[in-house]
């Protein structure tokens, strides 16, 4: 008998766990999280989601105008099934880790394509929602080639405390507290950059 083959057989598939996470606190109550290498499979969700997730292109009204957001977009609703194990994983072991303090699940999953360096998102918080006025969380699984998380505090007068967070193939990084509405977030566009999908964890009545 191949005890090898056996033990590959009945292994259970690798799962990320709440290991290996670091806050950083931020000032009026906002706080980052980030562990790095964090998501197991992260080759293998980044092929599965470029194939299978229906992308769609985003339009905005502008005032007078319609405009094109310069990334792809799909939001898995509540009940929806994710594209990948490993991701389906992601959001329990994300629901066990935080439960005691976001006192509720995750349950849906934005997903961003950024196709290359021009592709972006501007500065906002996530406030459509509970967001604008209670603390929340936002736990974002990066796959593909890193992007950085610019954060600064929506007071113009405190703008020094600006930073950025590399998102890196397989990272966590999970915006929590007041975050969504005492700070702002944006991936600017750089010169180049190969293309990144972002996978955001929110709960119930956040986006
Ligand atoms: O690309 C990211 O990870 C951030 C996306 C984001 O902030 C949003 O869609 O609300
Ligand atoms: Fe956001």
């Amino acid at each position: 008998m191949d005890v090898g083959f056996q033990t590959t057989l009945f292994e259970p598939p690798a799962r990320a766990t709440g290991a290996g996470i670091e806050r950083r606190r931020l000032t009026e109550g906002a706080w980052v999280d980030v562990a790095r290498g964090w998501l197991p499979d992260a080759d293998d969700v980044f092929a599965t989601l470029v194939g299978h997730v229906p992308w769609r292109a985003e339009r905005r009204t502008m005032y007078d105008r319609v405009v094109d957001v310069p990334r792809l977009v799909y939001t898995y609703m509540i009940g929806e099934e994710l594209p990948h194990p490993a991701l389906t994983a992601a959001r329990e072991t994300l629901s066990e880790h935080y439960l005691a303090e976001l006192g509720e699940p995750f349950r849906t999953a934005g997903c961003c394509y950024y196709r290359d360096g021009r592709d972006s998102v501007a500065w906002h918080g996530d406030t459509i929602g509970r967001g604008s006025t209670h603390d929340t969380m936002v736990a974002i699984v990066s796959v593909g080639d890193p992007r950085k998380l610019h954060l600064r505090p929506r007071d113009p007068d405190r703008r020094e405390e600006s930073f950025a967070v590399e998102m890196g193939h397989g990272d966590l990084v999970v915006m929590g507290g007041s975050c969504q509405r005492t700070w702002e977030h944006a991936v600017p566009k750089v010169s180049a950059a190969g293309p990144r999908i972002s996978v955001q964890f929110r709960p119930f009545n956040v986006f």
